[in-house]
């Protein structure tokens, strides 16, 4: 079997800040507390996990921008830290948010002008940007200049131009932060072309959606750690395997979330605010059905849409970060 694309094993990073004018040291920050994982040639690797869980951390390790304080990782066989000059070559990256391009230059020549400083040779500078921009769904708007283009459009030039040197790995890290539903499916169709064109890619990412639709595999991080590796499909059933029951109550009454949470069928019960209602997901254990319990507990009060769904990616994301 070909070697994996990406080994990580038992990688760590301490940040230690250091405080006033002689530097004296401050806190720790445990930041990846001994990560492990891989990732095989042309999979797309979902990295998962609420803010400040030490994915972008992990990333810069792994592209040589951070030193990691513990444990080894190898991309496409160079170790991160011996051979990290060579490896810095081979691989691509880029962060969320529009900022990094030439607003005032056309996409195209925003492309030529780092084709150029990535010593892509003049020969083949030309092809190369007219496939990327086929590749991001750009031909047809590259001569408009960047400051006209939406937030997803800059998103998708900055994937072409992380793909200038044919990396053969590519490091997303939140590509789709901030863009609108429409700019973000295009941004999904772009992750998805690139895959199917060979490129190994490690996303990160906040929205549940978007991995499930996307990754081949995700592992889920909190507070430092993998909590959970599997493929989206895998992961919810390994989690929660019962229904959700939820309900639109108008005005909730005190104490009924923990009267109904006490109920022995019932695994968690979770209240989100919309708009004008309060939305009450409670997970049912597996094989049981909750309705009528639930029900008996909101008698006299005022709801609407009832509904009871299979579980999703964001319900099984929640409960592993919870339990972490
Ligand atoms: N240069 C740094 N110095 C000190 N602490 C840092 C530094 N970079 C990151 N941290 C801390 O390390 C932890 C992990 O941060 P990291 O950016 O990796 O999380 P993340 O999972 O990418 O979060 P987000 O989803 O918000 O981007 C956080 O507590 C953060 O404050």
């Amino acid at each position: 079997m070909a070697a994996p694309v990406i080994e990580v094993d038992g990688l760590a990073r301490t940040f230690r800040s250091r405080k006033g004018l002689f530097r004296r040291p401050g806190k720790e920050i445990e930041a990846v507390k001994g990560v492990s994982f891989t990732v095989e040639r042309g999979e797309l690797f979902g990295l998962l996990g609420p803010n400040g869980a030490g994915k972008t951390t992990t990333i810069k390790m792994l592209i040589t921008l951070l030193l990691p304080t513990a444990g080894r990782a190898q991309v496409l066989g160079h170790d991160v830290v011996a051979d990290a000059r060579d490896l810095r070559r081979k691989v691509g990256y880029v962060f969320g948010g529009d900022r990094g391009l030439y607003e005032r230059l056309s996409g195209l020549d925003n492309l030529r002008y780092f084709a150029e400083l990535y010593g892509v040779p003049p020969r083949e500078s030309k092809q190369r940007v007219a496939e990327l921009l086929d590749l991001v769904g750009l031909t047809g708007r590259e001569k408009e200049r960047v400051e006209g283009y939406s937030r997803g459009m800059r998103q998708r030039l900055h994937i072409a131009r992380g793909l200038l040197h044919r990396p053969e790995v590519l490091f997303l890290d939140e590509p789709s932060i901030g863009i609108d539903p429409v700019g973000a499916r295009e941004l999904r169709a772009t992750v998805k072309n690139l895959v199917e064109t060979g490129t190994t890619v490690l996303l990160t990412t906040h929205y549940m959606f978007e991995a499930d639709e996307l990754c081949d595999r995700i592992a889920v991080i909190a507070q430092g750690r993998i909590v959970a590796l599997d493929t989206p499909h895998d992961l919810k059933q390994q989690v929660t395997t019962g229904t959700v029951l939820e309900i639109e109550v108008f005005g909730l009454p005190d104490g009924l979330v923990e009267k109904v949470r006490a109920e022995q069928d019932v695994q968690s019960v979770m209240v989100d605010v919309r708009g004008q209602a309060e939305v009450l997901a409670v997970h049912a254990r597996p094989g049981t059905d909750v309705t009528q319990t639930v029900m008996r507990h909101l008698d006299g009060s005022r709801f609407g849409r009832v509904i009871t769904r299979e579980p999703t990616l964001e319900d099984a994301y929640i409960e592993l970060v919870n339990a972490a």
